[in-house]
């Protein structure tokens, strides 16, 4: 039995009617599911934590979350153990930085397809971030800065519901991306990883801690980033011009930054951030405040997800 977990929210509402699709390829082939509908913010994380519970390693639940980068957050967030499920993802959302670095179907029917089909399972590495007194685990990235306040704007803002019915989704990015742009002023961020190597990076414009290769809508910012090699990629901007770093991020569409002056991007298993003043935050997109530090780990346990043939 298939259990999901359905944003109807998603890309401004579209996730609904996706849904529904997807609904009556499966009536039409007799598969045996139930579902979920999320209501308020919050609730997939708590629709999570009661499927998860049901299930045991030796008989783990199979979990669908159908909607965007954010709804695999708040499903992560609520699974109670991850030996104990097993995870597919079925995209609705309007970023999709998932699927682009876990090389999954973007197309939701085809996502479908390949979750029933359950031609292979890999596991993927779940990190774990530290705000305050409170843990969130996420799928893609988390990070402090520019990124973060360029994700903030986007979710409040009144224009991405009727970009996204015209298929314009990308416009709001670019938009609040070059407005934020305008008014960035960097901070002095210290980095700590494993631990030990400490080191201050006096004029940062953001940091990211990456589980994928790709973040913001198809930014390619640490692509040496793999799911499942037990590590975090970490990506900090410091010490350069405004208008180097507007040359810096179109390559990073690309991948084409890595090498630039004023981009440290290193491997570790444990990172904390310490800034001089109060930054915007995000996980996989969603708002994790206002903050001055955040520390990110890896869950001990990785998550097995379907993915789709070789
Ligand atoms: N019924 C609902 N009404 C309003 N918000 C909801 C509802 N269900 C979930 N949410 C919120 O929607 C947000 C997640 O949206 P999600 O990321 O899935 O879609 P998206 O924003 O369209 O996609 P993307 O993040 O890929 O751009 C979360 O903040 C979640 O709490």
């Amino acid at each position: 039995m298939y259990s999901f977990i359905v944003n109807p929210n998603s890309r401004s509402g579209q996730g609904r009617d996706i849904w529904n699709h997807l609904r009556s390829i499966m009536e039409s082939q007799g598969i045996s599911y139930q579902y979920f509908l999320t209501e308020y913010v919050g609730h997939a994380t708590e629709l999570a934590h009661r499927l998860s519970a049901q299930g045991t390693p030796d008989n783990p639940v199979t979990l669908i979350t159908v909607g965007g980068d954010g709804t695999i957050y708040e499903v992560l967030t609520g699974i109670c153990d991850p030996d104990s499920v097993i995870f597919g993802y079925i995209p609705t959302g309007s970023g999709n930085d998932f699927c682009r670095s876990m090389g999954l179907p973007m197309d939701p029917e085809k996502a479908l397809h390949s979750i029933l089909e359950k031609a292979r399972i890999m596991s993927m590495d779940i990190p774990k971030i530290t705000l305050g007194s409170h843990a969130y685990r996420f799928g893609i990235s988390a990070g402090m800065g520019y990124d973060a306040a360029v994700c903030q704007e986007v979710l409040i803002t009144s224009g991405k519901k009727f970009l996204n019915r015209l298929h314009m989704g990308k416009l709001v990015y670019l938009m609040i991306a070059l407005k934020q742009f305008l008014f960035l002023s960097p901070a002095s961020v210290t980095v700590k990883a494993d631990s030990q190597n400490t080191r201050t990076f006096p004029k940062t414009w953001f940091a990211a801690v990456m589980n994928q290769k790709y973040e913001g809508g198809g930014f390619k910012f640490c692509p040496d980033a793999q799911p499942d090699d037990g590590l975090l990629d970490v990506i900090v901007i410091e010490g350069i011009s405004k208008l180097k770093m507007l040359f810096c991020l179109p390559g990073a569409l690309f991948g084409k930054h890595t090498k630039l002056h004023g981009v440290h991007i290193f491997q570790c298993k444990d990172v904390s951030f310490t800034s001089n003043r109060p930054l915007p935050v995000h996980k996989d997109g969603e708002s994790g405040g206002i903050q001055r530090e955040f520390s990110v780990t890896i869950e001990k346990k990785p998550l097995k997800i379907i993915m789709p043939v070789l």
